[in-house]
Formats: structure tokens, C-alpha cells, sequence
């Protein structure tokens, strides 16, 4: 599906969609556990590759009318799968799932879409071998499809820090159903930390614990997944605001309220200080769970993406519009995204007249609302690039459409919808 966006301004009232990052964590938790309720679940692509894992593990996931998600689990240790786990476009379902996978007694195979086999597993293969399990990847170069026996029984395993956080995440959880536990040592610095502190929020909730460690984390073994009173509630998703507060920011003619927006772990949340610092104005109400944010003459600025590369496509965008350099720096892990984003962004901003220099790790936009100009463009088959590209689409001169629209159902299905609802000019073309 192709979608054409028309110079456009925005107001009212928008809701964030569930976080992704947390409905996956929950999904699979409720399935190491007996059974739990989870609330408020993200219902999209990838957590619906989370949901088939479990029940190929032998758990059992229904959904009701309302979206809440009645889990039954493996209880512990995965059965073997009947079938292979398709784990379609979600690097956090491969990640999290092989782990899984590296508990049951027999071999899991794990594949995923054409974008998800060209992502790096290879750092949490080596570390399931290394806790005594067989992980290998079919092409022998580190990427899906994937071949896991198991089952390990714990232990200590030390891992880059600077590729995935995702492979922590994954240890961590499977780690609290071994016998001996496991300890994490890091490598080198790591990336998208928050994303390790939402799992270790997620864990607590469901009464697991893991912690930091001076040389990484540790998860004690023997432990039993137990939601309190059974039930898990999923807050907003803050990558998904990200969107929405852009709009307000670069479109907004009036205010822009953005509901659903209770403070978690997430490192995204910086994108509020981001708009806020770019010169927009935004005042984000933590109690009530809203952000306001109307537009202004926006600024450039440098902002680290280490904690938060899911920003990145955002930022730029925002940066395509703002006066004088944004520089968005500590990016290098930008790269192994659905696409490689860095360039990604470059290239389609490109494409609308808009300047950019891309280094390995940064990427410098030299922005001003003048220069952007209506195009086609690639969304890559990436949610982050086409929901990106369709807020610049909103301010550029001229109509943008953008191709593989469709891909949005990753992690915002409604976007278009919400977009369209707060006065944007949307246009599908199927
Ligand atoms: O654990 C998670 O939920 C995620 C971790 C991040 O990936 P990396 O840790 O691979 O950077 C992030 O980009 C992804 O969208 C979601
Ligand atoms: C990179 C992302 O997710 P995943 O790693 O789960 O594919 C994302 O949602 O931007």
C-alpha cells in the first residue's frame, strides 16, 4: 500500500498505542508462567510473532473483543515445536524466542522475514553455546534461520554490549527458569540500555528478579514466573509518541494532546526533552498520562541516540525541519535495525531536497522547513522510516507518498488512522 500525505496542520487529541517493547516482555513472561492476564496489549505484526512462539511452546494465547490477552504458559520449560517459529519482521521476538528455545529439551528452528534473516544473532549464539547448549545459524554467518538445541542449564557467559540489548533481555529471561541462573558479563558499553531496565521492570512484576551487576547483570536461577493477582497492564509506547509529538511540534495549529503517556522504564521518553529542546512547545503531564505540544520555530540540535535508536528516524525528520544542524550522534546500532536507518534517513530525506551528511556512527541534517520538498519514497519496508517520512510529508512542499505504508502494522497499526483523525491529508492507495 502506497500512502500520499498533503502539506497538512494538526490538533486534538491522540492516544498512544501500547508499548511494543513491554507486550512482547509480557507476552513471553505469561508464557514461562502457569497462566496471566496482560491488559492493554499491543496487538500488531511483531507481538503477534511473540504470541505464536508461545504457542508453539505449548502455551495457549486468546484474545477478547476488548484486545485484553488470556495467556496460558509452558509453565517453565518450552515444549519442542511442532513447526517453525516464523518470527516474521521482529528482531525482539528472535532474540528473546531463541533463548526461550535454548530451554527445551530437543531443537527449535527460528526464521523470520527477508529483513529480520539479515540482522546479527551470531553474539547470543555463541552465548547459548556457551552455556552448553547448540545454537547455530543455517548460513553460518550469524543470521536466521536459526537451529537451537537445548536444554542449557545456566551459567556465566560474557557478550558484546554494543550490537543488541536485546540478547541481554533474552538471557535474562530464560535465565530465571534455569537451574544455576546466569550471569552476564558485558564486553564492551552498552547500547539501548533502558530497553534492559524494561525487562528488569517487566521480570519484578511478574515476581522474577534480575539485577545489575558491576560487570553486567545476573538472574538467579530456579525462579517461577508470577504475575501479581495474575494480571499485567501495558503502558504507552513512547517510540510510538515520538511520532505524534513530532506532528504537534512541526504541523500543530493549535495543541496537540497525547494520551496514554504514563511515565516506565522507557528510554524513549526523552523524545518529550528532545522537542522541548528543539524549541517546541511541550509540557507533559506525568500523573494525568498527557503531553501537550503545539508547534514553533524549531532549532537544531546534537542528540546522542545510545539509549534511544528508535528516535533516530524521528529526530531526523524533525531535524529536516528545524533551522541550522541536528546532529544525531552514538548511532552505529541504528544500522542493524528492519533497515539500516542511518542511511535509510538520509537517503529518503535526500530524496525531498533535504541535505545530509552520514557518518559510520552520526548523522548530521542540515534542516529548515524551506527545503522540504513533496517526492516518492522508499519506506524501506521499515515501520520507523515510513511513519517518519509521512511527518515530513506533512510540511514539505507539494505531496509525498510514501511506498510500503502497510509496514506501520509492526508497531502502530492506526497510525494512519490517528493521523488522519488530527487533520492530516492521508490518501491510501492499495
Ligand atoms: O528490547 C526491545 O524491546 C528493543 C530493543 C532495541 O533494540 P536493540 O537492543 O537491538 O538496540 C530497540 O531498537 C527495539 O525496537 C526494541
Ligand atoms: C528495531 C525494532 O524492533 P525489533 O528489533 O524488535 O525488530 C523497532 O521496533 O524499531
Amino acid at each position: 500500500m502506497d500512502v500520499t500525505i498533503s502539506p497538512s496542520r494538526v490538533r486534538g487529541r491522540a492516544r498512544a498505542p501500547p508499548s511494543k517493547s513491554y507486550t512482547h516482555r509480557a507476552i513471553l513472561a505469561s508464557g514461562y508462567a502457569d497462566s496471566a492476564i496482560v491488559h492493554d496489549a499491543l496487538w500488531s505484526a511483531d507481538t503477534r510473532a511473540t504470541a505464536r512462539a508461545v504457542t508453539l511452546f505449548g502455551g495457549d494465547v486468546s484474545r477478547s473483543a476488548d484486545g485484553t490477552l488470556e495467556i496460558s504458559g509452558f509453565d517453565g520449560r518450552p515444549d519442542v515445536p511442532a513447526d517453525v517459529i516464523d518470527c516474521d519482521n521482529s528482531g525482539t521476538t528472535m532474540r528473546l524466542v531463541t533463548a526461550a528455545a535454548a530451554l527445551a529439551d530437543g531443537t527449535s528452528v527460528l526464521t523470520g522475514d527477508e529483513s529480520l534473516r539479515s540482522r546479527p544473532q551470531g553474539p547470543l549464539l555463541e552465548a547459548i553455546s556457551d552455556l552448553g547448549g547448540e545454537a547455530e545459524s543455517t548460513r553460518g554467518n550469524g543470521q536466521a534461520p536459526l537451529v537451537v538445541t537445548g536444554p542449557v542449564e545456566g551459567g556465566t557467559v560474557s557478550i558484546p554490549g554494543d550490537v543488541s540489548s536485546q540478547y541481554i533481555t533474552a538471557l535474562l529471561m530464560a535465565g530465571a527458569v534455569t537451574d544455576e541462573g546466569i550471569e552476564i558479563d558485558l564486553e564492551t558499553e552498552l547500547k539501548s540500555a533502558p530497553y534492559v531496565d524494561i525487562t528488569i521492570e517487566v521480570l519484578e512484576a511478574f515476581g522474577v528478579e534480575a539485577r545489575h551487576t558491576d560487570d553486567g547483570f545476573a538472574v538467579p536461577g530456579g525462579q517461577q514466573y508470577r504475575p501479581a493477582d495474575g494480571e499485567y497492564h501495558v503502558p504507552g509506547d513512547f517510540s510510538s509518541i515520538s511520532y505524534l509529538l513530532a506532528a504537534g511540534a512541526i504541523a500543530g495549529d493549535g495543541t496537540v494532546t497525547i494520551e496514554g503517556a504514563q511515565p516506565s522504564a522507557q528510554g524513549d521518553t526523552a523524545i518529550v526533552d528532545v522537542v522541548d529542546r528543539m524549541g517546541a512547545d511541550v509540557d507533559w503531564d506525568r500523573d494525568a498520562g498527557t503531553i501537550n505540544v503545539s508547534a514553533a520555530p524549531l532549532s537544531g540540535i546534537e542528540v546522542s541516540v545510545a539509549d534511544t535508536p528508535d528516535l533516530l528516524p524521528t529526530i531526523a525528520t524533525l531535524g529536516a525541519v528545524a533551522d541550522g544542524d541536528t546532529r544525531i550522534v552514538d548511532a552505529e546500532h541504528v544500522r542493524y535495525k528492519e533497515t539500516d536507518r542511518v542511511s535509510a534517513m538520509a537517503e529518503e530525506l535526500g530524496s525531498m531536497g533535504v541535505e545530509t551528511t552520514e557518518e559510520h556512527d552520526s548523522l548530521t541534517i542540515h534542516g529548515g522547513e524551506s527545503t522540504l520538498e513533496g517526492a516518492t519514497v522508499d519506506g524501506r519496508a521499515d515501520h520507523r522510516i515510513v511513519m517518519a517520512l509521512a511527518l515530513a510529508g506533512l510540511v514539505a512542499d507539494g505531496e509525498t507518498t510514501i511506498e510500503g505504508a502497510e509496514h506501520v502494522d509492526v508497531s502502530f497499526p492506526g497510525f494512519f488512522d490517528v493521523l488522519y483523525d488530527l487533520g492530516a491529508t492521508v490518501d491510501r492507495n492499495d
